[in-house]
């Protein structure tokens, strides 16, 4: 197995911009987020079990899931949330480990939201946790959102809290300066990494 980090952090950390970084020095990544819309695209087998499941009211008038919709249905019911994770979690596990397989660079990131929520840390080798302080994490996903601060700290009180995070952190990277200034950390961790990387492969 090629060496995978995972990424996580709680909502606008700055996970996709610290996997941006990444990016500019070679290294392919996925985001979950994406797998997860991807297993259940129009034509999926995944898609078509929804919907015999919640009725045809469950897509959008384009034919695509809708996501806030379900989300609801499985929000008031525990039932059709086990229903809807037995479901999707082995398809999104399958297609992860298919496109991380695909990956040539020298180790690949994998960017997990919800990493410690679904105790996926074990299929990582190393976690990199994105720290911003509560009040950051706010001002910048209502700035991207246009949320209001009631919203973003609905989501925030959903997620786990930063010291459960961190508990689970081999690394930590600090993203509450400029964009600019996180840049030396991110080079660090990539010399890391590559190390690591190079000394599994010798095992
Ligand atoms: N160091 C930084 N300084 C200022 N703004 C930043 C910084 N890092 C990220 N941002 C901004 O904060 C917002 C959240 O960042 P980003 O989308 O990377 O976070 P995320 O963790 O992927 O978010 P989510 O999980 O909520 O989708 C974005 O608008 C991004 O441009």
């Amino acid at each position: 197995m090629r060496y995978t980090v995972a990424l996580t952090g709680g909502i606008g950390s700055g996970k996709s911009t610290i996997a941006r970084a990444f990016g500019s020095l070679g290294i392919e990544w996925i985001d979950a987020d994406d797998v997860a819309r991807e297993v259940v695209k129009p034509g999926s087998q995944a898609l078509a079990m929804i919907v015999q499941r919640f009725g045809s009211a469950i897509l959008q008038p384009d034919s695509t899931l809708d996501r806030r919709r379900l989300r609801e249905r499985i929000f008031t019911d525990p039932e059709n949330k086990l229903w809807l994770d037995n479901l999707l979690h082995p398809l999104i596990h399958v297609q992860t480990q298919r496109q991380l397989d695909q990956m040539r660079s020298p180790w690949r990131l994998w960017v997990v939201p919800l990493l410690v929520e679904n105790q996926l840390q074990h299929r990582a080798n190393r976690v990199l946790v994105v720290d911003v302080p509560r009040e950051t994490q706010l001002i910048r996903a209502m700035a991207r959102d246009g949320m209001t601060r009631e919203q973003a700290e609905n989501i925030l009180a959903a997620q786990i809290s930063r010291q459960e995070r961190m508990a689970v952190a081999n690394d930590i990277i600090d993203n509450s300066g400029t964009p600019e200034s996180v840049i030396p950390r991110v080079t660090e961790l990539h010399q890391r990494y590559l190390a690591l990387a190079a000394a599994a492969q010798q095992e």
